[in-house]
């Protein structure tokens, strides 16, 4: 894995602390959001910040919202009530096509590659947001079009190396193993140039040498790209290793919002994972959550 200068200039920064890389990360605000599904609330008044240059995870068992938080941000869903805004940019009132441009990248825990297409060519679908032109001038290549592709193609095969990905290019993303696919994914996810990023599940299915990798590799592009991280992990210990802030969700409803070792303490978290006797809700725990 090599270095990535963001592009803009890098300021010094303190290793595990939220960095300042010199250009505008602005925090992400959810604020009282209210998702329903016909009769089912899968979010119930949620609100949390994702403070610029930081790792936050929201957590909680199956079923109690993370995703649909995701698909909220991201414009998918619409919200019922409640209003998220990255900076002074209501994301609510954006069309979902236009939030990655705005600096919403996100990394999907089944993979949204082109398996027949190299991996160069899907680092390069992140980077479709940010160009300019239409089908004619690319159809006669004008000039200008031809050095903004070539440009663009400069910049996603930088962001392949800093993920480690130089020596795969030119290979038919399928052909990678599934640790390395990962990055791909995230590598198209890096390549819309966010100021967050949602990673969703990185860590599932991979053994504990691979999810240590991907705990470094966290660190290193909040760290040297000054990325703000929204983190949905189901492996605790690589929660808890690694986020500076944790949400967490119990059936739609957020139940804690803290450190993470304030977090581990909190007796609803712990009530919402381990489920109790008194616990009516019918649901038997969640319990796939306690890889550690
Ligand atoms: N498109 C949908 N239509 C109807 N109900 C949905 C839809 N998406 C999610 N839900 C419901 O909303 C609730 C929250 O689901 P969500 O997938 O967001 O949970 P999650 O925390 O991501 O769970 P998991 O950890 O299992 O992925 C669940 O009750 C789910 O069944």
């Amino acid at each position: 894995m090599s270095t990535l200068a963001p592009e803009t200039p890098e300021t010094p920064e303190t290793p595990g602390q939220p960095v300042d890389v010199g250009r505008d990360v602005q925090p992400l605000e959810v604020d009282g959001i209210t998702v329903r599904f016909g009769g089912i609330v899968a979010l119930d008044d949620v609100s949390f910040t994702v403070r610029p240059g930081t790792i936050h995870a929201l957590i909680g068992p199956n079923g109690a919202g993370k995703s649909t938080c995701f698909n909220a941000i991201t414009g998918i869903y619409r919200l019922a009530s409640g209003t998220i805004r990255l900076g002074d940019t209501d994301l609510t009132r954006t069309a979902a096509h236009k939030i990655p441009a705005l600096g919403i990248g996100r990394a999907f825990q089944n993979l949204a590659l082109v398996g027949t297409s190299s991996v160069l060519d899907n680092a390069m679908l992140g980077r479709y947001a940010l160009t300019k032109g239409g089908f004619v001038q690319y159809a006669v290549r004008a000039p200008w079009t031809m050095r903004q592709e070539r440009r663009h193609q400069q910049r996603a095969a930088e962001i392949c190396d800093f993920l480690g990905l130089s020596a795969h290019l030119h290979k038919p993303a399928a052909a990678l193993s599934y640790g390395d696919q990962k990055r791909v994914d995230i590598a198209r996810a890096l390549n819309v140039e966010p100021t967050v990023l949602l990673l969703d599940e990185p860590a599932a299915g991979m053994n504990a040498s691979e999810t240590a990798e991907m705990a470094e590799l966290i660190h290193q592009i909040r760290d040297e790209l000054g990325i703000s991280i929204l983190l949905v992990e189901h492996d605790m210990g690589l929660v808890m290793g690694i986020a500076d802030r944790v949400t967490v969700l119990d059936f739609g409803r957020r139940i804690a919002d803290d450190v993470p070792a304030a977090v581990q303490r909190d007796p609803e978290v712990i009530r919402a994972y381990l489920g109790s006797d008194d616990d009516e809700s019918g649901r038997d725990g969640n319990h796939d959550e306690g890889k550690a």
